[in-house]
Order: C-alpha cells, then sequence, then structure tokens
C-alpha cells in the first residue's frame, strides 16, 4: 500500500505549520484558557479559510502536543448530533493510555443541516470539551453556530509556501522533479498544499510523460481529480454528490472519468460491480434525458455516479491515483469552445435567471432549437443578444447559423423600426388628444376662437392606413420587447394605443 504523501508529512507539531502563526497563536491561546480551567466565553472555535491550508493539520497537531484524544466527526452527517452527545458531556475518559481529554473537531461546518444547526448549539452551550469546526466559508456556517464561535481566520497560502514544501517532502524522499513542473504544480494548486503535495505523488509515481499530460489535462479542468478523490475518499453519499459540484463539466464526461478509475478504487468483484451498476444506471438517465429531452434526469444521473458509487463497497487504503479517461480525447471541447460555451451560459443564466446547471441545461435545449426551429433560434439569438460565433457554436452548423443570424437581424431591424414607430404613434396620438380636449374646452367655451386650436403640424400624425400597417408590423417578437415594455414602467405599449 502506498501511503499518501499528504498523511505521511503532515506536521504532527504546530511549528511544523507553515505561513499561519497568526492563526495557531489564537488557537494556543483558546485551548490553554480550557486546560487552564477557565473555558473560554466562546466555547466552540471555527477554523476558516481555504482548503488545504493547515485547518485539520492544526487540530491534530494541537492534540499530539497537549495530549487531547481527537473525536473528528463531519458536521453534514445526520448522525454527528447523537455522536458529539456522546462525548460533549464527559470531559475526562479513560482510555489505554489513561485518563485523557477529548477534543471535538467537526468538519465541514459550512454544510450543515439547519435542523442540525440549532441542535448542535444547544450541545455547544452545554460543552464541557472544547469543540472546533472547520469551514471553507465562514458565512455559510449556521448563525447560531456562528455566534457561540470565535472565528480564526487561516491565508491561502503562496506559491513560494508551495514549493517550499513540495521540495522538503522530495528531498526526504529522495527524489527528484523537473524545476518547471514543480512551479506548473505550485502554480495550479493555487494555495491548496494538500491538492500540490497530492499532484507531486502523481507526477513521480506516474513518471515525468505521465506528468505532462496530467498536467495538461489540469489546464482543461482543475478540480476533477479533486472531485474525484473526494468521491473515493468517502462513504458518505452526500459528500459524494457535493464533491462535484465546483466541477465544469457535462455529466457523460464525468461518468467516463469515475468509470475509468473504479476499478482503481475497488478491489472486490463485488464491490466493482455494484459501482458499476450505478454507473449503468446513471448512464440510463443520461441516455433517456438525451432521447426525451428532458436533462432535469441529469440530477439522478449524476447522483448516480458520485453517491452510487461511493456507497459501492469497501475502498482501497491509502493514496488512489486517479487516471484520465482514454476516451476523453473524443469527447473533451478545445478551449475556444468552451469558452464560447461558458460565454453562452453566462448569458443564459442572466437573461433566464438561472444557476449554472440549469442554465447547462437550457443549453441543450437549444442546441434542438437552434438545429430545428431556425425561426424561433433567431429569437433566442436576440433575447440572449448572442453573437455569430455563439450561434455557430449551438447551431453545430455554420449554414444554419448564418440563416438564423439572418433572421435575427431583421428581428433587430423590426425591433428598432418598431421603437421609432411607436415614437411617432405616441406622438400622433397625443396631438390628436390635444386637439380633443381643445375642441372640449370649445363646446364648453363657444367664445374661443377656433384659429386658438394648434393643430398636428403636417406628417406628424399617422393616417388610419399607417397605424393598420404599424399594427401588422409589429408581431410578437420574444422576451426582449417584454423586458423593454417593463422597464418603460406602466407605460402604455404600442398594443395598448391600437386596441383603443
Ligand atoms: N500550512 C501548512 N503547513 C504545512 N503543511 C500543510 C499546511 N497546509 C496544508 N498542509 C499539508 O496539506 C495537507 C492538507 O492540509 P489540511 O488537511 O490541514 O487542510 P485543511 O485546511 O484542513 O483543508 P480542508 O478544508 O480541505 O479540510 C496536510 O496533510 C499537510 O501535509
Amino acid at each position: 500500500m502506498t501511503v499518501p504523501w499528504v498523511e505521511k508529512y503532515r506536521p504532527r507539531k504546530l511549528s511544523e505549520i507553515v505561513n499561519q502563526e497568526k492563526a495557531i497563536e489564537q488557537v494556543r491561546a483558546w485551548v490553554e484558557a480550557w486546560l487552564h480551567g477557565n473555558p473560554p466565553k466562546k466555547k466552540a472555535l471555527i477554523l476558516a479559510g481555504p482548503p488545504g491550508v493547515g485547518k485539520t493539520t492544526t487540530v491534530y497537531a494541537l492534540a499530539n502536543e497537549y495530549g487531547f484524544e481527537v473525536i473528528e466527526l463531519n458536521a453534514s452527517d445526520e448522525r454527528t448530533y447523537e455522536k458529539i452527545e456522546r462525548y460533549v458531556q464527559a470531559a475526562y475518559t479513560m482510555d489505554i493510555l489513561g485518563k485523557r481529554r477529548k477534543l471535538i473537531f467537526l468538519d465541514e461546518a459550512d454544510n450543515m443541516e439547519p435542523s442540525g444547526a440549532r441542535e448542535i448549539a444547544k450541545l455547544i452551550d452545554k460543552a464541557k470539551n472544547p469543540i472546533i469546526m472547520s469551514a471553507n466559508h465562514y458565512w455559510e456556517v449556521p448563525r447560531e453556530i456562528r455566534n457561540r464561535a470565535q472565528i480564526v481566520e487561516y491565508k491561502r497560502l503562496t506559491q513560494r509556501d508551495i514549493i517550499k514544501a513540495l521540495v522538503r517532502i522530495l528531498k526526504r524522499e529522495g527524489k527528484t522533479v523537473p524545476k518547471e513542473i514543480l512551479y506548473e504544480i505550485a502554480k495550479r494548486a493555487n494555495g491548496d498544499l494538500r491538492a500540490a503535495v497530492n499532484d507531486l505523488q502523481t507526477v513521480v509515481t506516474g513518471g515525468v510523460e505521465d506528468a505532462k499530460e496530467i498536467l495538461a489535462y489540469r489546464d482543461v479542468e482543475k478540480s476533477i481529480f479533486q472531485a474525484l478523490a473526494q468521491i473515493f475518499a468517502t462513504d458518505n453519499a452526500k459528500r459524494a454528490k457535493m464533491a462535484t459540484l465546483g466541477v465544469d463539466m457535462f455529466p457523460d464526461e464525468l461518468l467516463l472519468w469515475i468509470d475509468e478509475n473504479v476499478p482503481y478504487v475497488y478491489y472486490k468483484p463485488e464491490d466493482i460491480a455494484r459501482a458499476y451498476e450505478a454507473l449503468s444506471r446513471a448512464d440510463i438517465y443520461l441516455g433517456r434525458a438525451k432521447r426525451t429531452g428532458n436533462y432535469s434526469l441529469w440530477k439522478y444521473a449524476t447522483d448516480m455516479m458520485t453517491a452510487g458509487v461511493a456507497v459501492a463497497g469497501v475502498k482501497k487504503k491509502g493514496f488512489v491515483r486517479i487516471y484520465p479517461p482514454k476516451t476523453i480525447k473524443l469527447l473533451t471541447e478545445s478551449k475556444t469552445e468552451r469558452t464560447l460555451r461558458d460565454s453562452i451560459v453566462k448569458k443564459v443564466m442572466k437573461e433566464m435567471h438561472m444557476a449554472r446547471l440549469e442554465a447547462l441545461e437550457t443549453l441543450h435545449y437549444l442546441r434542438t432549437i437552434f438545429e430545428n426551429n431556425l425561426d424561433l433560434a433567431a429569437h433566442f439569438t436576440v433575447y440572449l443578444d448572442l453573437d455569430l460565433k455563439e450561434v455557430e457554436f449551438i447551431a453545430g452548423d455554420s449554414e444554419k447559423a448564418k440563416t438564423i443570424w439572418g433572421k435575427a437581424m431583421n428581428i433587430e431591424k423590426k425591433l428598432k423600426e418598431r421603437g421609432e414607430l411607436e415614437e411617432r404613434v405616441r406622438e400622433g396620438l397625443r396631438k390628436a388628444k390635444e386637439k380633443e380636449e381643445l375642441e372640449e374646452e370649445e363646446l364648453e367655451e363657444p367664445e374661443k376662437e377656433e384659429e386658438e386650436v394648434e393643430e398636428p403640424e403636417e406628417g406628424e400624425e399617422l393616417s388610419e392606413e399607417e397605424l393598420e400597417e404599424a399594427e401588422r408590423e409589429i408581431e410578437p417578437v420574444g422576451k426582449k420587447e417584454k423586458k423593454a415594455e417593463k422597464k418603460k414602467g406602466k407605460q402604455a405599449t404600442l398594443f395598448d394605443f391600437l386596441k383603443k
């Protein structure tokens, strides 16, 4: 079994933790208050900061130095409350090492159910043991927990910190790696030392040629390796589902990645079979989504391939190397395509008020529309303010794209004319109304001279034919007009005028 380097080289002492001195000082002071018999006012501590910067490491090094036994629990686990309750009250317990104090470590406090949070808050109030939590996003920790906890902030590590840590590991392993690869790993880790150490181990075990390939993939998708490592490290269905949230990839591609790696993660044939069973069910959902155009099935597919695979059996212990799927090259988009897709998805998110996954689903619907209904496609082009390249990307055919583009231009033109026409009609009607009012006044005040009535200037008033033509011109052209109408507030639309 290969020991994961992140464990092998995890600092055992607080002093070995790199570049988090201020945080560690706060943690020490807090824990010493407990040990000196006057528990701090805030009986819980939240270590907040990006992943892989030493939060978990701090807890274990602390326990090591001060003789605590760590009870590590995951905040998102439904049974966490019962478990904490069991430990939180008994300050000291006996174990083979004698009388030891317990330290409760609650991971992922930013991923807690609201009902669980209320219960845990009550436990903090009666705690006789220190409770330390860790969170990537402090503000997502439920408020009742935040109120009862002192925050300790962890910094994102710099590239220099990361390179130093990697070099130290290489020395201790007696290995070397070309400098540019080391720099590349540090750059891509984006402050996450765990990711960097995992990359380094992958590169050293796989050889430099492999490294280039792996790093190239990282360029395509930074988080897929981390997401898979998380899925393959957990037996918790929810955690597994969460793991792929930040992965910018269509589910069919994700399936290939998971598929490729299943045999390296499970070793018992029946577990491998169960994992593949989950994958084939995911595949069925994907197929159905494609056939029926019901992309909400993607969610079930993703659940099956993450949670379904994560709970399939007993995983190999230790470091699992993640391999890119062999068939992936057929599927992955080029950088230009990805940029195009991203900009379209952003437009869909903005104009249609959608979350990312929903917008990706919508992109699939748009594909069907752009292939089959060029008129509707043109309306969407205007509505989403797409450019020609984006239209080509969705239509998947430059001839079709040109037709759609031409139609969209026409709609734009009509919209513009319509705006001008509307203005003219409104002006004409205003003049007519003024005239009518004056005539009424005249009836009431017969003494008034007729010449005083101001006639609308010639050409400003529209003839009946012109009004009819306006009505024919103005057909519904999708939501863009609705938006324009909305912007005008209560102002009546051209239709309202014409209906009168
Ligand atoms: N500041 C640091 N100094 C030394 N090693 C570090 C530091 N930060 C991270 N590491 C290394 O990276 C690995 C991951 O760190 P750790 O588990 O503490 O991350 P974390 O901050 O708890 O992240 P997460 O929020 O994802 O749980 C550790 O095994 C350790 O080897």
